[in-house]
C-alpha cells in the first residue's frame, strides 16, 4: 500500500510516543548521559591543574590561575597532597567513573531500544492477530508481515541513533562551553563556520529523510515480491511466471540498493565534508590563539584539547542526524501501522453469554455490502435454522454463499438487519464464545506447518479416544496408516504433504473435534469422491440431534438429504424447501440439479 508524506509533526509524535513509552527508564538514560557528560567537563578541566603542576616542577600553587586554584582548594579538603602524580591519580579515578557511567547509559539505550522493539513487535502482531478480516481484505497479509518483522528493526535502529545523538550533543555542547569560556570570540567564529557548513551540506544533498522513505518502500516492495514468490511457487512455476517475477525483484533490489547506497553515501559524504572542514577551522583556530591571543599556557592546552574532542563530534552528529531521518520513516510508519490497527480491531461483542443448548438461529432481512464495495453482496436474507437441522445452501458461484456463513460466524457483521440466536441479537454475544460455538470449514482450510495431532486439536488436550472418533467420522483413519508416524506426522508447510481431499478431512475432523453447536460445511468435502463425500455426512448426521449443519455445496448430492436447502441467487434466497418440493418447484435448483445430471456428476 502506498504509504502518504510523514510530517514533521507525526515525526515529533513519533518521537515522543518512544519516549512516553518507558518515561523513567528514559529519564536515568538522559541523567546518566548528562553526569558522563559533566564527568568528561571535570577530566579536562584537570589540565588546568596538571599544565602547572609540570610547569611549576612541584610549586604547583604558585602561578596558579582561578581554575587551578579550585582543584588545591579541593585537594585541600579532601587532604590530598597537591602533586602532578596525585593529579593524575585525580583524573585518572574521574575517567573511570566517566567511563563507567557513560558505559551504563549506552548500556541502558541498548536495552531501551531492543526492548521497544519487543514492544512494537508483540504489540503489532497482538493487534494483528485482533484485526478484523476485512482489515486483512485490505491489507494483504505481506505487509502486515514486513511491518512486524522489518519495519520495527529499522525504527528500533531510529531509537538507538536518537539516543546517542542526545549523547554527543552534551558532549558537543560541554566542549563548545569550555572553550567559549577560554576564548569566547574564537568559539563563536568556529559555531559560525560549523553552522555555515552544515548549512551547506544540507542544502546540496538529498534529505536523509527523503532517501530514507526510498529505502523503507523499496524494501516492503523486495518483501512482497519474495512473499509472492514463494507463497505461490507452484503457479509460479505451472504459469512459468519465473522470469516475470525475478525481473520484478530485480528492479525492486535495484531500487533497494541504489536508495540504500545513496544513503550511505550521503552519511559518509557529510562526514568527510566535515572532517576537512574541522581540520582547516581547527589549524586555523590554534594558529590564532598561539600567535593572537594572550593565553595561558594551561588556558590553551585545555582549549586546545577541546577543539581536538569537538571536532570529530561535529561531524558525527552531522552524518548522525542524516542516519535517524533515513531510519524515522521505519519508524513512522509502524506507529501508523499499529495506529491503524488499533481502529481495525474486532469488537468483543455484548456481555452476554451464548444459551445453552442453540434451539434456533435466524436470519432476518440481513444484507451485506463488503468494505469499500459500491453494491451489497447480499439483500434481505431471511431464513431460519432449528436445532439438529441439516441445512443446505446452494447458488452459483459468487451468489453469496460463503457470505451469508461468514456473517453467521461473525466474520463480518450484517450491514442492517439481524441474526439471532433464541431471538437475541448475535453481536450482543461474547464474540470469543459465540465463535466457540461455531466451527467452520473451508474449502481451503489453512494447515499448520506442525503434526496432524496439533492440526487436529490446534494445541488442546484431546483424548486418544475423542481423537480416533472424529478420525473415523471424517475418514481419517483412511489415510493415517499412510503416514510415517501416524499422528505425530509433520504435515508441512500448509499441508503440503497431503491431498486436497486430506486436507478437507483434516479441517473436517478438527470441526468436529470442538464442541460447536453449529457446524458449517464451506464447499468442505468438494475435493471428495462423491462416494467418500456421501459417507462422510451420513456419519455427520448420524452424529445426533444437537449439532446442527449448515452445508454449502456445488454438487447437489451433498445436500440431497438436507431437512432444507435454500437457493442464493444474485445475494438472494429466491427459494427454499427440501430436494424433492425444489425439483417440483422447478426454478434455479431444479435448473442446477439438470445440468449436473447431464454432465454426469452426481445429484
Ligand atoms: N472480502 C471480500 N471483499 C470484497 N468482496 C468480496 C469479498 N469476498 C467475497 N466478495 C465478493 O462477494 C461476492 C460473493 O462472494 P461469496 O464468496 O460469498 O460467493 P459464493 O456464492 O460463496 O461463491 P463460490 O461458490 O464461488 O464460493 C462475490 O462477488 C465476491 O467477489
Amino acid at each position: 500500500m502506498a504509504e502518504p508524506d510523514i510530517s514533521t509533526g507525526e515525526k515529533l509524535e513519533s518521537l515522543k510516543q518512544v519516549a512516553r513509552h518507558r518515561p523513567l527508564f528514559m529519564a536515568s538514560v538522559l541523567v546518566l548521559s548528562l553526569v558522563s557528560t559533566l564527568l568528561e567537563g571535570i577530566g579536562l578541566t584537570f589540565l588546568y591543574p596538571i599544565i602547572t603542576a609540570a610547569q611549576a616542577e612541584g610549586d604547583a600553587v604558585q602561578n596558579a590561575d582561578g581554575v587551578t586554584e579550585l582543584f588545591f582548594q579541593a585537594y585541600l579538603t579532601l587532604g590530598l597532597p597537591f602533586t602532578l602524580e596525585f593529579l593524575i591519580v585525580g583524573l585518572a579515578s574521574v575517567m573511570v567513573v566517566r567511563y563507567s557511567v557513560s558505559f551504563l547509559a549506552k548500556w541502558l539505550s541498548s536495552v531501551l531500544t531492543v526492548e521497544y522493539e519487543r514492544y512494537l513487535r508483540t504489540h503489532a502482531y497482538e493487534l494483528a492477530l485482533g484485526a478484523t478480516v476485512s482489515y486483512y481484505d485490505d491489507e494483504g497479509s505481506d505487509d502486515i508481515l514486513n511491518a512486524i518483522i522489518t519495519q520495527t528493526q529499522y525504527a528500533s535502529g531510529a531509537i538507538q541513533q536518537i539516543l546517542s545523538l542526545v549523547r554527543q550533543t552534551l558532549l558537543c555542547l560541554m566542549y563548545a562551553s569550555i572553550a567559549l569560556v577560554i576564548a569566547p570570540v574564537l568559539t563563536v567564529v568556529a559555531t559560525v563556520v560549523f553552522g555555515g557548513l552544515t548549512y551547506l551540506i544540507r542544502h546540496v544533498l538529498e534529505p536523509g529523510y527523503t532517501v530514507g522513505d526510498r529505502v523503507a518502500t523499496a524494501n516492503e516492495r523486495v518483501q512482497e515480491n519474495v512473499q509472492a514468490g514463494t507463497q505461490g511457487i507452484r503457479d509460479i512455476k505451472l504459469f512459468g511466471m519465473t522470469d516475470h517475477l525475478l525481473s520484478e525483484f530485480r528492479t525492486t533490489i535495484d531500487r533497494y540498493t541504489n536508495s540504500s547506497i545513496a544513503l550511505y553515501r550521503n552519511q559518509i559524504a557529510i562526514r568527510s565534508i566535515y572532517e576537512l572542514g574541522v581540520a582547516i577551522v581547527l589549524f586555523g583556530l590554534i594558529y590564532v590563539a598561539i600567535s593572537r591571543l594572550a593565553l595561558s599556557i594551561s588556558a590553551l592546552g585545555v582549549f586546545l584539547f577541546a577543539m581536538f574532542r569537538l571536532g570529530p563530534r561535529i561531524s558525527g552528529l552531522n552524518s548522525m542526524v542524516y542516519a535517524i531521518e533515513g531510519n524515522l520513516p521505519h519508524l513512522v510508519r509502524t506507529h501508523r501501522f499499529i495506529g491503524r490497527l488499533e481502529e481495525r480491531q474486532e469488537p468483543d461483542g455484548g456481555t452476554r453469554s451464548v444459551p445453552n443448548p442453540i434451539d434456533e438461529v435466524e436470519f432476518d432481512d440481513v444484507s451485506f455490502t463488503y468494505d469499500g464495495e459500491d453494491g451489497p453482496v447480499l439483500s434481505d436474507i431471511t431464513l431460519r435454522i432449528d436445532r439438529g437441522e441439516f441445512v443446505g445452501i446452494v447458488g452459483q458461484s459468487g451468489t453469496g454463499k460463503s457470505t451469508v456463513v461468514s456473517l453467521l460466524a461473525r466474520i463480518y457483521d450484517p450491514t442492517s438487519g439481524e441474526i439471532r440466536a433464541n431471538g437475541t441479537s448475535i453481536e450482543e454475544f461474547d464474540l470469543r464464545e459465540w465463535r466457540s460455538n461455531v466451527a467452520m470449514v473451508r474449502q481451503n482450510p489453512h494447515i499448520f506447518n506442525d503434526t496432524l495431532r496439533y492440526n487436529l486439536t490446534t494445541g488442546r488436550d484431546v483424548s486418544k479416544g475423542e481423537l480416533r472418533r472424529v478420525s473415523e467420522v471424517a475418514q481419517i483413519s483412511h489415510f493415517l496408516d499412510e503416514l510415517a508416524a501416524g499422528y505425530d506426522t509433520p504435515l508441512g508447510d500448509d499441508g503440503v504433504k497431503l491431498s486436497g481431499g486430506q486436507r478437507q478431512r483434516v479441517a473436517l475432523a478438527r470441526a468436529l473435534l470442538s464442541d460447536a453447536e453449529l457446524l458449517i460445511l464451506d464447499e468442505a468435502t468438494s475435493d471428495l469422491d462423491s462416494d467418500l463425500e456421501r459417507r462422510i455426512h451420513e456419519t455427520i448426521e448420524r452424529l445426533g440431534d444437537d449439532r446442527t449443519v449448515i452445508a454449502i455445496a456445488h454438487r447437489l448430492s451433498t445436500v440431497r438429504t438436507a431437512d432444507r436447502i435454500y437457493t442464493v441467487e444474485k445475494g438472494r434466497i429466491t427459494e427454499s424447501g427440501s430436494h424433492h418440493e425444489l425439483l417440483r418447484n422447478d426454478g434455479k435448483y431444479a435448473y442446477l440439479h439438470s445440468i449436473q445430471h447431464d454432465s454426469g456428476e452426481h445429484a
